[in-house]
């Protein structure tokens, strides 16, 4: 499909809001006609040379180069937007524009478009995708940033015209000053009035309403109060700051605390970094400081932390040295932030982990993720976990096994911006039936006494709840240990968790994914 094949009216009038006559294209109700897919075949020269005096800034090219990408391609847009800043050698203050204003709009996207259906006189899918990104932007600087009005339609429309065409440029302009004559709040009690449901809600939070349904269980299901939900959606859609770990035995936390990062509330040697490239911070080109959500930390300490049945890493013949060795596992590892983590710790005690990832390039990213680990304390396998104890390395049996499954990430989705977007509840069942097969897997890698975390950086409770009631029922013979309590053991500060057995941390509370751990232990 090309990028410029879409009719519009253009023209100098029309870009400024006060075309009329030919066009004006507003309907009765004053919403803003375009000719959509019936424009196809027609082809605009990109300006006329009178008009290509103001060019896209660099900042607003990247943020649509970005979104464009996550669009057609179905790209990342945190992997595409590293690229792109590196490659328009943005300063500082443009990378941090253009990340405010991609991931915004990313995340924005329920809302903008309920928006722009309102000053659009037909559905959204028949608008050209090129056309609609850039209004999505254009409605993210006028209602989700402080770009002055005229600011955001001057220079979206200068974005339009250079990578569209002139003719849609005229058209963005009409449907971005519509917008921009309504205040944000009016906005929201127009689309998605105030009524508590689900599809109000997500509308209002920019969440789809089957997600919001899923957060909302998922409160009551962990303990917490369903009326937090509104606070965990605005989280979600927050710019979250960059969490660092220091690995024990390795980093030192205090350069990067002196370099101006805060020291984290909840976990140690942890600090939030708001102030930019974390591949500045001291000890970060290293490896030795990383970068990694604080609830993973927690998670990968806790495991390492909970006591053990019995003599466990007595009972079996040990793989890698002497007597009295631990064994553990990172059954699901790719990238490899837990199991740095994990690494770290075990070299500190003479344990050994394996580092088990199912694709191989994300195995390759596990092994950059260990580099800075003495060697001795770690191995990386590729392979299916749910085979894993058909794996030589797997013969003597681990002590501790961290399952940190593959899920839907609805604990995450303030760092994947697009990631409620391509999400379905389809995926639940195939994850939850992975999840299962992969836990009873572990649990045959389990020697007597061992201990299993399971982790999802989803709070959904088929993914966490329902999943560990599932294990135990399975499983009759597993001892289910208080994670709560092992999480609070390895943090700083108070963690306020509600006593259940099973733990989940928020971001709207902790300022951290929404991690879930339940822990478990085969008898001695
Ligand atoms: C949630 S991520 C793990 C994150 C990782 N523990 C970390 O902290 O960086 C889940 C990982 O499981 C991997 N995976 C998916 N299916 C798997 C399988 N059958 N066996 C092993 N790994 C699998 C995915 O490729 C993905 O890298």
């Amino acid at each position: 499909m090309s990028d410029r094949r879409q009719g519009h009216g253009s023209g100098r009038d029309d870009r400024r809001g006060r075309g009329r006559g030919r066009q004006d294209r507003r309907d009765a109700r004053g919403r803003t006609r375009n000719r959509g897919r019936s424009g196809a075949g027609k082809h605009y020269s990109a300006a006329a040379p009178s008009q290509r005096t103001r060019q896209a800034d660099p900042a607003r090219a990247v943020a649509y180069e970005v979104v464009r990408a996550v669009h057609q391609d179905d790209s990342y847009a945190n992997l595409v937007l590293p690229q792109r800043i590196r490659a328009r050698r943005l300063d500082r203050r443009d990378a941090g524009f253009a990340t405010e204003l991609t991931y915004g709009t990313l995340r924005g996207i329920g809302l903008y478009d309920a928006i722009l259906a309102e000053c659009v006189d037909r559905p959204l899918e028949d608008l050209d995708a090129p056309v609609l990104d850039a209004l999505r932007l254009g409605a993210h600087q006028l209602l989700g940033m402080r770009v002055p009005a005229h600011a955001a339609l001057d220079a979206t429309v200068a974005l339009v015209r250079e990578r569209i065409g002139a003719g849609p440029s005229g058209f963005v302009n009409a449907v971005l000053r519509r917008i921009s004559e309504t205040p944000r709040e009016q906005w929201l009690d127009r689309v998605a009035p105030e009524d508590g449901s689900e599809k109000s809600l997500g509308i209002r939070h920019s969440h789809p309403a089957w997600i919001v349904r899923g957060l909302r269980q998922a409160l009551v299901s962990h303990g917490a109060d369903a009326a937090e939900l509104t606070d965990l959606l605005e989280a979600d859609n927050a710019a979250p700051v960059v969490n660092v770990v220091a690995l024990p035995g390795l980093g030192d936390i205090g350069p990067v605390l002196a370099a101006g990062a805060e020291p984290s509330p909840i976990a140690p040697d942890a600090a939030l970094h708001a102030g930019g490239d974390a591949a500045r911070l001291p000890g970060v080109r290293d490896g030795v400081v990383r970068v990694q959500d604080v609830g993973s930390q927690l998670t990968a300490r806790a495991l390492a932390s909970v006591p053990l049945g019995g003599q466990a890493h007595d009972d079996g013949p040990v793989a890698s040295g002497a007597s009295g060795t631990e064994h553990w596992l990172d059954l699901c590892a790719g990238p490899g932030g837990k199991a740095a983590l994990l690494a770290a710790l075990a070299a500190e005690r003479g344990a050994h982990l394996l580092a088990n990832e199912v694709a191989d390039h994300r195995a390759d990213l596990v092994r950059g993720a260990l580099t800075a680990v003495p060697q001795r304390a770690w191995t990386v396998r590729a392979g299916d976990g749910r085979r894993i104890s058909e794996a030589p390395e797997a013969a003597p049996g681990f002590d501790r096994i961290l399952v940190d499954a593959p899920c839907t990430g609805l604990g995450a989705l303030r760092r994947r911006p697009e990631s409620r977007w391509r999400r379905t509840p389809a995926d639940l069942a195939v994850l939850t039936d992975l999840q299962a097969e992969l836990l009873d897997a572990a649990v045959g890698a389990l020697v007597p006494g061992g201990v299993l975390a399971y982790v999802t950086c989803s709070p959904h409770p088929a993914e966490t709840v329902v999943q560990t009631e599932d294990l135990l029922r399975r499983h009759p013979e597993l001892e289910q240990l208080d994670a709560a309590q092992a999480l609070q053991s390895v943090a700083v500060g108070d963690l306020g968790l509600p006593a259940t057995k099973t733990a989940q941390l928020w971001p709207h509370r902790h300022g951290t994914d929404a991690m879930f751990l339940a822990l478990v232990r085969k008898p001695a």
